[in-house]
């Protein structure tokens, strides 16, 4: 593979005698990763499950490695049950070693098309709040997608400028991910194109990009909470000397331990002026040292208090807008088994909206979704979302339609086409039916005749 002459000059110098061992990685074949959603599925059960190979990431309890040449875990129907997300080893390392906890309030600054919020979101369990952004709005709608394929509800996915978003969470969060917008140099075997992304726009100008996204998202941590920064890039000016800089800015920033691994190479402390030996706390992976393309990550408190977690302590603003369930959609949610809180809900126009706990008010935000989208009042009646159906369990609603993974009516059920479902067990006349793959939901149909109306998502359809 070609690279760039100043890219391999540079990195002659960071890697010393490794740089022919580096520069032989890209005669290799890239690694292809694959992380079980947590919130669906426990890892041994989806070990059990799975019906193609699969092998441990040794550093990433609930990743694995999977043949990328060979197969296509995207075509999977428990890809579209949510039951993984398919991301490089590698870049699954920064939401990992972010210690999240039930009801924190968590935000993920530059989040689409959502590896890092996905996994985020799976470790807050429905408790606490997750706000995804990002700054482009057709990413956001990618980043949409996959937070509700993960079924999770407790959300806000934004799509603003760091710089305002501080003006209305100002010291709000427990927990801060940036992913920052980078130059991509660990993803130049993966994605080829990325080279010459590169030389059109190199580290110094996604430098001062970064500069600004950590000090903004610096000022709406708590005190106390804590920050992770990562790119998936080697140039010390992304990396350490973003830290660096924030570190000047606000001294109360603490440099954090890493929960190591034996590939893990440690941060370089001579990137500073004058030389920082925190430094060395931070992570690089390189691709010669461990089975993942590149990363860079740096984690840190703000000041000395633990991080609150938010729910028990210190409830959010009380909404005005919470309202009885309206009887069309009354009808409906007997046959869930939620325990809903009224204080939650709100209808808009005619979108029925559960909402998380400790959301402020974002008008005035650029914002995709707020909150779980239940469905939508129609004469007389009440459509239930998809978004609703991913965040159900098969038991949580009293009509499903269970299909084996080797049914060929899932793929028919996926594509959209009506299905004949007459003799399958479960299946009740004129009623809406939770239509599932091996127990995992997939999505709504509505049963009426024998026949299965689909009501898949029109825009998520295997085409
Ligand atoms: C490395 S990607 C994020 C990948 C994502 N975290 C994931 O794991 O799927 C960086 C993202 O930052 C977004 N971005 C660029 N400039 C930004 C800014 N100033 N504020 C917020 N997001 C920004 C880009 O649109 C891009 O989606």
């Amino acid at each position: 593979m070609k690279l760039p002459v100043t890219f391999e000059e540079k990195m002659g110098g960071l890697l010393g005698d490794e740089m022919d061992a580096y520069l032989a990685c890209y005669e290799e074949p890239r690694y292809y990763g694959l992380r079980v959603n947590t919130g669906k599925i426990s890892v041994e059960e989806f070990q059990k499950l799975c019906p193609f190979e699969i092998t441990p990431i040794p550093w990433i309890e609930n990743g694995f490695y999977y043949d990328g040449e060979r197969l296509s875990p995207a075509k999977h129907p428990y890809y579209f049950a949510g039951l993984y997300y398919l991301q490089e080893p590698s870049a699954m390392t920064p939401a990992n070693r972010l210690p999240i906890e039930p009801g924190d309030k968590v935000l993920d600054v530059c989040a689409a098309p959502g590896g890092k919020a996905t996994e985020i979101g799976a470790r807050l369990k429905g408790e606490g709040l997750l706000v995804a952004n990002d700054i482009s709005s057709s990413r956001a709608k990618g980043l949409l997608k996959n937070i509700e394929v993960f079924g999770i509800g407790n959300v806000a996915v934004l799509c603003e400028e760091p710089g305002k978003l501080e003006t209305y969470f100002p010291e709000y969060f427990d927990k801060i991910l940036i992913d920052a917008p980078c130059s991509g140099e660990g993803m130049f075997r993966k994605d080829k194109k990325m080279v010459k992304a590169w030389e059109e726009h190199g580290p110094e100008y996604f430098s001062n990009i970064q500069r600004n996204i950590i000090l903004q998202a610096a000022r709406m941590l708590k005190k106390g909470g804590m920050l992770l920064y990562s790119t998936c890039t080697f140039d010390t000016r992304e990396n350490e000397q973003i830290i660096e800089g924030l570190r000047k800015e606000y001294p109360e920033f603490r440099i954090l331990d890493i929960c190591p691994y034996e590939g893990f190479c440690s941060g370089i402390a001579q990137a500073a002026m004058p030389p920082d030996e925190e430094l060395k706390k931070t992570v690089r992976i390189f691709p010669h040292k461990m089975k993942g393309e590149g990363h860079y990550l740096a984690l840190l408190r703000k000041g000395d208090a633990p991080p609150k977690s938010c729910l028990e302590k210190e409830p959010g603003p009380k909404r005005k807008t919470g309202q009885k369930l309206p009887k069309e959609a009354a009808a409906f949610f007997k046959d869930i088994s939620w325990e809903m809180d009224d204080g939650r809900l709100e209808l808009r126009g005619e979108r029925l909206y559960y909402m998380p706990t400790g959301v402020s008010d974002v008008r005035g935000i650029r914002f995709l979704r707020t909150g779980l989208l239940l469905g939508e009042l129609k004469k007389n009646r009440f459509e239930p979302s998809q978004a609703l159906a991913m965040c159900l369990k098969r038991e949580d609603y009293a009509h499903t339609i269970n299909l084996s993974s080797e049914d060929e009516r899932v793929f028919r059920y996926l594509k959209g086409e009506t299905l004949d479902v007459e003799n399958v067990e479960g299946f009740c006349d004129k009623t809406w039916q939770l239509v599932c793959v091996d127990g995992f939901p997939l999505g709504w149909g509505k049963a009426c005749g024998g026949v299965l109306k689909n009501k898949y998502l029109p825009g998520w359809r295997l085409c």
